[in-house]
């Protein structure tokens, strides 16, 4: 398992050690005792799941009050995933890293409490696969909108093209949203 760090202390991508033979290959998707020594939690609350078309946008996610912490892999497809700092005591404060994640990278990304979370389907069927270390809570979740100019996210999809919910089109500046210490 390799790790590398990002332009966000904190939000580390990792590379798991594959196991390749002449029927396919094979990979741990998780392993407690060596993410902990990578100093990622050891409570998990749930397992998510979803499936996107290609230029399809979902985010910019996190929860208030209640918030998560996220280990994000590609089951297939490929996607710009795409992390925000919303801590305001924070140096990079607004700032935001990408990193590209897909079935044939097999990367996963770590993105701990204070950051939000989005990502562009960059093909069609994309399956995202992904824990998180405190429950879903509707009342708790909030959304920065995915094209402030404020963020500068260049998300690899024509705004022409994006496809996203009604609730990620009314999301907030990050001017306007509620964000964290
Ligand atoms: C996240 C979630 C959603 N839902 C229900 C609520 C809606 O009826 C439906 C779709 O929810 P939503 O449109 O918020 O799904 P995404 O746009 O994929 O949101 C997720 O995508 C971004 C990128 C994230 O990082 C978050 O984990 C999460 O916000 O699933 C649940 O029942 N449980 C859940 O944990």
């Amino acid at each position: 398992m390799n790790v590398i760090e990002t332009s966000l202390p904190g939000v580390i991508v990792i590379e798991p050690r594959v196991f390749r033979d002449d029927r396919g290959y094979f990979f741990e998707t998780f392993n407690l005792a060596k993410i902990v020594e990578f100093g990622l939690p050891n409570q998990w609350k749930q397992d998510n799941f979803s499936v996107s078309k290609k230029n399809v946008i979902r985010g910019i996610h996190y929860q208030i009050g209640e918030p998560q912490g996220k280990l994000v892999r590609v089951a297939s497809g490929a996607v710009l995933d795409v992390i925000v700092d919303l801590r305001k005591s924070s140096p990079t404060f607004g700032k935001h890293t990408t990193v590209e994640l897909s079935a044939d990278n097999l990367r996963m990304v770590w993105i701990p409490v204070g950051f939000g979370h989005g990502f562009a389907a960059l093909t069609d069927n994309v399956g995202l696969s992904y824990k998180v270390t405190d429950y879903y809570s509707p009342k708790a979740e909030r959304t920065v909108l995915w094209n402030d100019p404020a963020l500068e996210i260049d998300w690899h999809v024509g705004p022409e093209d994006a496809i996203l919910s009604v609730k990620d089109q009314a999301g907030l500046r990050l001017a306007d949203a509620e964000v964290f210490d």
